[in-house]
């Protein structure tokens, strides 16, 4: 039978997994991010899709908590983003933030004793599936085994919403479609829900229900994907029109 994690988690089952109200960023003067507004509903998979430089780590960083905004508002199913959302969201950052200094067995380890939601017999499941070796020193694994650590260690949370940045990054055709089965695989109960940014839609382009096209800090675009295709437009076409 399917878990309800967000049941088990005490959360609304009405509100969306994801809701930002006019968020605002500026770094040293410069405009980041400048009035993004969206919903996510609970069981989606989006894609947050756009050109390099144009907001996405720096509004996963807001929605995760990591980074405070200069003004507007994320809700995680209808709490405020912050530390107190931490055991809702599982996310894999941009970049690598593993222990180098432990094998992947004795990291298994120690993420086991951090998140209260490990689900140890899904990261054996998927040490298999993701073709990673428990034995290899994480200093020493190539940047697409690093990845599919990495997306192990997010999945491997009972967490209802999965926040991926860039998992694709410097990881070899094979090891994509493996870490593309492995979301599919989460996907199939319909109980988490995934945001995730990336530049491979043509990974993706099949897996999306929703889009959110993001440009120099602005919301261009959020697409159905379903009603996109009955129009007979592709992600990849969508994407070229509002970027081209
Ligand atoms: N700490 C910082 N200091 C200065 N500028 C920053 C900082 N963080 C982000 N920026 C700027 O904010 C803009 C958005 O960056 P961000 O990493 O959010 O974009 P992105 O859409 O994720 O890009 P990419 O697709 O290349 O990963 C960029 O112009 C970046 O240089």
């Amino acid at each position: 039978m399917p878990v309800n994690h967000n049941k088990d988690a005490g959360l609304s089952a009405k509100a969306p997994a994801v809701e930002c109200n006019n968020l605002k960023l500026k770094v040293k003067k410069k405009i980041i991010l400048d009035g993004i507004s969206f919903q996510i509903p609970q069981g989606s998979l989006t894609g947050l899709l756009g050109p390099n430089g144009a907001g996405k780590s720096s509004l996963l960083r807001i929605i995760s908590g990591l980074t405070a905004a200069d003004s507007g508002s994320a809700h995680i199913f209808g709490k405020p983003a912050g530390v107190q959302c931490l055991g809702e969201l599982s996310m894999l950052p941009d970049r690598s933030n593993l222990p180098g200094w432990l094998t992947v067995r004795e990291w298994l380890g120690f993420a086991g004793g951090i998140y209260p939601d490990w689900d140890e017999a899904k990261a054996q499941e998927l040490l298999r599936e993701l073709s990673v070796s428990p034995e290899s020193q994480i200093s020493a694994m190539s940047r697409g085994e690093e990845a599919r650590l990495q997306l192990l260690t997010c999945l491997s949370r009972q967490a209802p919403l999965v926040i991926l940045d860039e998992p694709f990054t410097g990881v070899d055709l094979i090891s994509r479609e493996r870490i593309a089965s492995a979301v599919v695989g989460e996907l199939a109960d319909g109980a988490r829900t995934f945001l995730i940014a990336t530049h491979d839609i043509r990974e993706m382009e099949l897996l999306f229900d929703r889009l959110i096209l993001i440009g120099e800090g602005q919301i261009q675009s959020i697409e159905d994907v379903e009603l996109l295709r009955q129009s007979g437009k592709s992600v990849e076409s969508r994407y070229r029109e509002v970027f081209a």
